[in-house]
């Protein structure tokens, strides 16, 4: 039900039933003694193969298991695509400690035994060619017992327990709409729980053309870097604690709302984040903004030239603000200052409109409890520290300063030389 209301070709089916190994000649010869219901029955080691393969994003032969003959196809595999999102299915799935840790959600159906017997029974008989006794028999000596040493024991390792299986439409329509959210995010977005992206539009992709495209002048950079920007602390803002509130409207009747969160800050890495002042203060007014100069040195060379903050930072919530994440060096040391003036990793939520995947991987693995709210995440860096395909120099561009000859090459730039030349 779930692969058919997703309807996407990015999602692909794997049966645990697929892995049930052939049985030998002896254990043919005696089939009612054989526990098709222990976990000994499945070649974990093969399904453990497969699955890393599909998540290496490569396609993978599936064995194909005749449940009538116990025995697998010999000269046949279904192929499963490389996808983006593998369904697993069986009863034994969160057995093995090595599976379960391959998964991102583990959803537990929870059915009755009297419903589970039921559907056996009718599934049996009229699929499988087996006699009713046979099935009430195998269920009482084989399957009954392997449910309680197996399976139930496994249903603390769920995140989600669904009852009533696919009866249950609010439960599948819950999951498909998390796995459609997850195929519309960036993948670092999937690997990183704190990194957020705005939601794109039509409009957004518009204002990226613009900022990015190297004819525009500074007046219509500023514009549409500004809007993008103010979406960016919007959205940004909306990571903040909130409590809850209630008012009166004019027609008397109350309405439950929230108070936004106190206690907050601004930090601007000097000098591109000083741009983003202006739609942090549009939104909190009287915001108190503090300020950080990194001197950029080489390569790897970066040291804290100046630093201005609140002196109750500490006990502050804190925007950090810089358009641009690129190595993800002058984050790491705008951080390191906060981390250092006690503010708490959890407390800090770092703004910006484009990112390197390069720069999150740095600020994501080093703090993650902060949270990164970004309009788009680009392709990559090149040798020179370039976002690509980027936007050029960012400060250069908004302060109007990229027209003065050698500033606008990026070769060991030194924000300093920028500013004190
Ligand atoms: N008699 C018999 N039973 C088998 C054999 N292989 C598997 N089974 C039974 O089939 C069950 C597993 O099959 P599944 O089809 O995965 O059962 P399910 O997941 O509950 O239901 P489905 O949605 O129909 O797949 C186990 O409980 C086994 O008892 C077989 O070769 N012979
Ligand atoms: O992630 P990183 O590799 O550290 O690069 C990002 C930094 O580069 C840009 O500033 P730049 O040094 O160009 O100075 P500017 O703000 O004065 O333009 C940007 O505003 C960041 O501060
Ligand atoms: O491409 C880049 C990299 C760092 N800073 C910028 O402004 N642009």
């Amino acid at each position: 039900m779930i692969i058919q209301q997703l309807h996407d070709h990015r999602v692909v089916l794997v049966n645990q039933d697929s892995f049930y190994r052939g049985l030998t000649a002896e254990e043919l010869a005696h089939v009612q003694e054989y526990n098709f219901d222990h976990p000994d029955a499945f070649d974990t080691e093969q399904l453990l193969d497969c699955i890393n393969t599909l998540k290496r994003g490569e396609p993978v032969q599936i064995p194909i298991y005749d449940f009538k003959t116990h025995q697998r196809c010999t000269d046949t595999f279904r192929k499963v695509n490389a996808a983006d999102v593998v369904i697993l299915e069986g009863i034994l799935v969160f057995h093995d400690r090595r599976v379960r840790g391959l998964m991102n959600m583990k959803i537990f159906v929870d059915t009755d035994a009297d419903v589970r017997l039921a559907r056996r029974i009718r599934r049996d008989t009229v699929e499988r060619g087996r006699d009713i006794n046979n099935v009430l028999e195998q269920y009482a000596k084989f399957v009954k017992p392997a449910f309680d040493d197996f399976v139930l024991p496994t249903k603390k390792c769920a995140d989600v327990i669904i009852p009533r299986g696919g009866d249950n439409h609010v439960a599948i329509d819950l999951i498909v709409q998390h796995i459609r959210t997850k195929l519309g995010q960036h993948d670092l977005c999937k690997i990183y729980s704190n990194v957020y992206v705005i939601q794109s539009t039509f409009q957004i992709r518009g204002m990226h053309t613009l900022i990015r495209d190297r004819e525009t002048m500074k007046h219509d950079f500023v514009f549409y870097a500004d809007r993008l920007i103010r979406l960016v602390v919007e959205h940004g803002l909306g990571h903040l604690p909130f409590t809850e509130k209630q008012v009166i409207t004019p027609t008397g009747s109350v309405y439950t709302g929230v108070d936004f969160c106190k206690q907050l800050c601004g930090v601007s890495i000097i000098r591109s984040g000083e741009s983003m002042e202006n739609a942090l203060r549009a939104c909190c007014k009287g915001i108190k903004i503090g300020k950080i100069l990194i001197h950029r040195d080489g390569d790897n060379g970066k040291q804290l030239i100046y630093e201005k903050l609140p002196r109750d930072i500490a006990e502050r919530h804190v925007l950090l603000l810089d358009p641009v994440l690129a190595t993800g060096n002058s984050a790491v040391q705008a951080i390191e200052l906060l981390l250092q003036k006690g503010v708490p990793e959890a407390r800090i939520i770092f703004l910006n409109l484009i990112s390197a995947p390069e720069g999150i991987h740095v600020v994501c693995r080093r703090f993650p409890r902060l949270k990164i709210v970004t309009s788009e995440i680009d392709a990559a860096l090149n040798e020179e520290y370039r976002v690509i395909p980027g936007m050029g120099e960012f400060g250069d561009r908004y302060f109007g300063t990229d027209d003065d000859g050698p500033d606008v090459i990026y070769d060991t730039p030194l924000k300093m030389s920028r500013h004190l030349n």
